[in-house]
């Protein structure tokens, strides 16, 4: 550990706000080296480290997958900062002076602080960065996850200034509403901005766990990992996630996944947030993972899911991101290189 002890960063942020485009942004700087990160996703296949893999950046980068870490009682997170902490540095790079984690869009921040707090002997300086979407600012705000979120801020970072310029000059204003002690950050400029959320702390600033526990953590919510088959049409792949923004509308939170399409060689990288879609673009990552879709979404029947046509090419499998003991799913860790 560097003599001046760490700074720590938890990133948060609501279902698909810009946490990792914001992450990429900040490894892509010069000063990135002496940076490691973790990265939390609700389901089982971890596409965010090798999206950020695929920025070619090599600083240490764990992934813990198949929960999010706001439900986990369990130690994997201290345990996966602990190594990284004592890891030997790799070669060429500074001491390390700052970890980020990149939590799940759906993680509350008051679990994952408790679990920060069993590290004391490394003497973390802890700050929340928040993202607030330029593009969709308050309308997350009817969920709790959304609401804990920048509650529990020191930091709330405005994102997608480039596709909602006008509500730039609201933000300010407007994350103040949402939580009054917390520095509003707001910068057209994206290099600025992620160096501004990331700035370095000067000391450990007061933790603010203002959220209750519920007694399920995402009431709401529902995850599904959807398997395409190894290869598909692109056709029928376009009309399947026309006909998941039809038939969910507005209860559609996020998609994400890789597909393998007869058309293009490598795998398509497939997302929404909310029912827009960013166009397909190929995944140019080494070893990317085998296809799949993730789709969470809010108030709905599986069955309105799984009846979406072409029904008959995917497989599906569920599960509430508050599984609870009833269900007990370990988070699984694992180093990307
Ligand atoms: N134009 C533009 N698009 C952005 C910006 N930030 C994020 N996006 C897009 O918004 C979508 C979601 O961004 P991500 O960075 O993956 O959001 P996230 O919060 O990490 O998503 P989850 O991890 O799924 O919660 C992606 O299609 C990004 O390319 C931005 O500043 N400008």
């Amino acid at each position: 550990m560097s003599a001046g002890g760490l700074d720590f960063f938890v990133l948060t942020g609501f279902l698909g706000s810009g946490k990792t485009s914001l992450l990429r942004d900040v490894l892509s700087a010069d000063t990135a080296s002496d940076t490691a990160v973790i990265v939390n996703e609700a389901g089982e296949v971890g596409l965010d480290g090798v999206l950020l893999r695929e920025s070619g950046d090599d600083v240490p980068l764990a992934m813990l997958s198949n929960g999010c870490v706001c439900c986990q009682a369990g130690s994997d997170l201290a345990f996966t900062i602990d190594r990284l902490i004592m890891a030997p540095r790799p070669d060429g790079l500074p001491p390390l002076r700052r970890i980020i984690l990149e939590t799940s869009g759906l993680s509350m921040p008051g679990p994952v602080l408790r679990q920060l707090a069993t590290l004391a002997e490394h003497h973390l300086r802890v700050a929340v960065i928040a993202t607030y979407d330029l593009t969709r600012g308050l309308a997350v705000a009817t969920f709790e996850e959304a609401v804990a979120q920048w509650a529990a801020a020191h930091r709330i970072v405005a994102t997608k200034a480039d596709l909602a310029p006008q509500a730039l000059t609201e933000a300010p204003v407007a994350i103040a509403q949402l939580n009054p002690v917390a520095e509003g950050i707001v910068n057209a400029d994206r290099a600025a901005l992620a160096s501004a959320a990331f700035a370095p702390l000067a000391a450990s600033l007061p933790l603010r766990d203002v959220a209750p526990d519920l007694a399920a953590a995402h009431p709401r919510l529902a995850l599904c990992l959807v398997r395409p088959p190894a290869e598909i049409a692109y056709a029928d792949l376009a009309s399947w996630l026309d006909n998941v923004a039809g038939a969910l509308g507005e209860r559609l939170l996020r998609i994400k996944g890789l597909v393998k399409v007869h058309e293009a060689p490598g795998p398509l990288l497939v997302e929404s947030v909310g029912t827009m879609f960013s166009p397909p673009r190929q995944l140019s990552a080494a070893n990317p993972p085998a296809p799949f879709i993730v789709v969470i979404a809010r108030d709905i029947v599986r069955a309105e899911l799984e009846q979406v046509p072409p029904s008959d090419l995917f497989a599906f499998s569920w599960r509430d991101p508050d599984s609870g003991a009833a269900q007990p799913r370990g988070i699984r860790a694992e180093w990307v290189t």
